[in-house]
């Protein structure tokens, strides 16, 4: 081969050149078949995670918004008395729609000391995220729904996979529960102010810290129609009208889910 006497690094590629025909054939070998591991492995690691099936919906919520009362009665339609949750259940859901579609529901406890490490746990999985909110002291809870919220819309994971976010703006059986649109009003506003706080923290090149992302579009003010999944406000009760005797009215929840 013509060598180059221009080339800086001839020299370089010289000695390399050299001890690799000094060395061993069987050391060569055992060069490349572990690069070639090394290769194989990433590109099958690459492989099985971007193939996740996102198969689970996520009944998640402050505590008493009534995620419990909600995953029995869209599992079987019963009324249940319920407790403080202390650890998450699941069960396969039918959905109402002509493809038969199943998903694992699955109710997650609401306490913010467990809340963390379950959201870690299933987050990956979700198809759908039910956040659900009690709308009879809604205006009490908004600042921790909000911070709830924002948690959920900056996770990497999350805005990754874009589940489909449906707030479940429960208990409406109660004479004072907000609607769905004043609720979503509030939440808009809310998490626009939390932003500013939030973000005062954020400084790498591409918007991220801690794994979580800038919520919404800068310069803007926050509006749930600039997050990357979709999302929709519908209004329920897991009680119903009638109570324990009667049936819920989730209907339109179911309605979202049949879309899935
Ligand atoms: N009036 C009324 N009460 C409801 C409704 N949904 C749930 N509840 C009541 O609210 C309380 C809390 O409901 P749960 O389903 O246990 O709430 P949760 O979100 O699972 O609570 P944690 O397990 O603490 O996270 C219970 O007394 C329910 O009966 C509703 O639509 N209307």
């Amino acid at each position: 081969m013509e060598k180059d006497a221009n080339n800086p690094f001839e020299p370089y590629m010289e000695t390399l050149r050299q001890q690799l025909e000094d060395q061993d054939p069987v050391f060569l070998i055992g060069i490349i078949v572990a690069l070639a591991v090394v290769v194989i492995t990433l590109f099958l690691k690459y492989f099985l995670t971007s193939k996740t099936v996102c198969s689970a919906v996520l009944l998640v919520g402050l505590c008493d918004s009534g995620k419990t009362l909600l995953f029995s009665r869209l599992l079987s339609g019963n009324y249940k008395r319920t407790q403080t949750s202390i650890t998450d259940s699941s069960a396969p859901y039918k959905a109402k729609n002509d493809k038969g579609s199943t998903w694992t529901l699955i109710d997650l406890p609401g306490h913010d000391s467990l809340r963390p490490q379950y959201l870690e746990k299933f987050k990956s999985a979700a198809r759908a995220i039910v956040f659900v909110v009690d709308s009879a002291i809604f205006q009490k809870e908004v600042r921790d729904v909000a911070e709830f919220l924002y948690v959920l819309l900056t996770d990497t994971v999350i805005c990754r996979n874009t589940p489909l976010l449906l707030v479940a703006c429960n208990k409406q059986d109660i004479t004072m529960a907000k609607s769905a649109k004043l609720i979503q009003q509030q939440l808009e506003k809310e998490l626009n102010t939390l932003r500013v706080t939030r973000s005062a923290a954020l400084s790498s090149q591409d918007g991220s810290v801690g794994g979580s992302l800038f919520l919404g579009k800068k310069g803007k003010d926050f509006e749930f129609s600039q997050l990357p999944m979709k999302v929709e406000f519908v209004e329920c009760s897991a009680r119903g009208s009638k109570g324990e005797d009667g049936a819920a009215d989730t209907e339109s929840l179911e309605l979202s889910l049949a879309k899935l």
